[in-house]
């Protein structure tokens, strides 16, 4: 069976997507607060992320910080639940404006992935200590649904 991130047309595909996604997330009354003018090397980070979760080249653990880094990132923003569930939103949104494929397993994935990893972000977003934050230490391998 071929990986979730050649079903999303490769790195080609994912970095359209995100393109949409963040230019959505930065024009959100509720999410500007949080990202600011937006940092340049976010669409790169965050492809690279989605392309390996997906079962693409491990780019993001191998050259840019990997999951230290996302865990480093997200410390003290103190995420709330409405702003991680517009995350969300915006997530799902953007896959249909940038064409994403629309089949139901791979949306499913699409959706598990990012109700997770917002979970994961808005946990460690909270974290005092370092035994506060979530356990995943590694950039998960996300795949088809069961
Ligand atoms: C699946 C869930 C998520 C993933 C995979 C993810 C991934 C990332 C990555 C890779 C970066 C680093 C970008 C860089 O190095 O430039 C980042 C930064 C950031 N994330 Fe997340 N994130 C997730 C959820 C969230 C949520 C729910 C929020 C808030 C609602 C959030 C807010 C931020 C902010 C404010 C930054 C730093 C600012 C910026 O890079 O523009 N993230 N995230």
């Amino acid at each position: 069976m071929i990986s979730l991130f050649e079903h999303a047309g490769g790195w080609q595909g994912l970095r359209r997507f995100i393109d949409v996604f963040y230019t959505s997330v930065l024009a959100d009354p509720l999410l500007h607060p949080l990202f600011g003018q937006g940092r340049p090397e976010h669409v790169t980070h965050l492809t690279a992320f989605t392309a390996e979760t997906f079962g693409g080249p491990d780019d993001f653990t191998a050259n840019m910080g990997g999951f230290p880094h996302i865990i480093a990132v997200h410390r003290g923003l103190k995420i709330t639940e409405e702003q991680r569930s517009r995350f969300v939103e915006l997530y799902m949104a953007a896959a249909d404006t940038a064409g994403l494929p629309a089949d139901a397993p791979f949306r499913e994935a699409l959706r598990s992935h990012v109700e997770f990893g917002s979970r994961v972000a808005l946990q460690n977003s909270h974290a005092e200590t370092d035994d506060a934050l979530h356990p995943l230490r590694e950039v998960p391998l996300w795949t088809w649904p069961e």
